[in-house]
């Protein structure tokens, strides 16, 4: 049976929000998910299909997001992968580009690009005083709770379609 691990690198909370309500859709539609920091995962084994999602700062993954791709490349390209990735606050932009470290390694790890998901800003869960300012000057939600939970439906779909494949 198919194993999905989530794994989020988070430092406001927001993309474990988003991976949490990814797990939990998947369960609801019989696929079984573990949902965990990204930072606290010292083996693949056990799972076939990985979902990693980061935060974006400063234009980058998190730091434990991107250590653990270059650390378990190998894994991660003999595994389904789905990267995806959430920052942008405020109005949606017109044209949404993933980062460039997920784009490239998306490709050298065979999966698909990063989906783009919109992110939060609050300055009661900023800690630092750059995030702190960033925080108070422009606060919000962008997360499209639809659109994570429709993603999140078409991994399942892609999931369960092998499962019928394979049978
Ligand atoms: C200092 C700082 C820099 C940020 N830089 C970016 C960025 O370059 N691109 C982006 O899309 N979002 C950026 N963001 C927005 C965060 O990615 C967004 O708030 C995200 O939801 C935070 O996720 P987390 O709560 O899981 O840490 C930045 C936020 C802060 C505080």
């Amino acid at each position: 049976m198919t194993q999905v691990l989530i794994a989020y690198a988070s430092k406001m909370g927001s993309t474990k929000e988003i991976a949490d309500a990814i797990g939990v859709e998947l369960l609801k539609l019989g696929v079984s998910a573990d949902v965990r920091d990204v930072a606290g995962v010292t083996t693949l084994k056990g799972y076939d299909t990985v979902v990693l999602g980061s935060a974006v700062y400063a234009g980058r993954w998190r730091p434990e997001a991107s250590r653990f791709v270059k650390r378990n490349a190998p894994g991660l390209a003999a595994r389904r992968v789905w990267l995806f990735e959430s920052g942008w606050i405020g109005k949606r932009p017109e044209t949404i580009t993933p980062s460039p470290f997920a784009a490239k390694w998306a490709g050298r790890i065979g999966a698909p690009p990063p989906t783009v998901f919109g992110g939060r800003l609050d300055p009661k869960l900023a800690t630092g005083p750059i995030d702190r300012l960033l925080a108070k000057r422009m606060p919000g939600d962008a997360r499209d709770w639809d659109e994570i939970l429709a993603w999140a439906r078409t991994l399942a779909a892609a999931l369960t379609g092998d499962r019928e494949e394979h049978r």
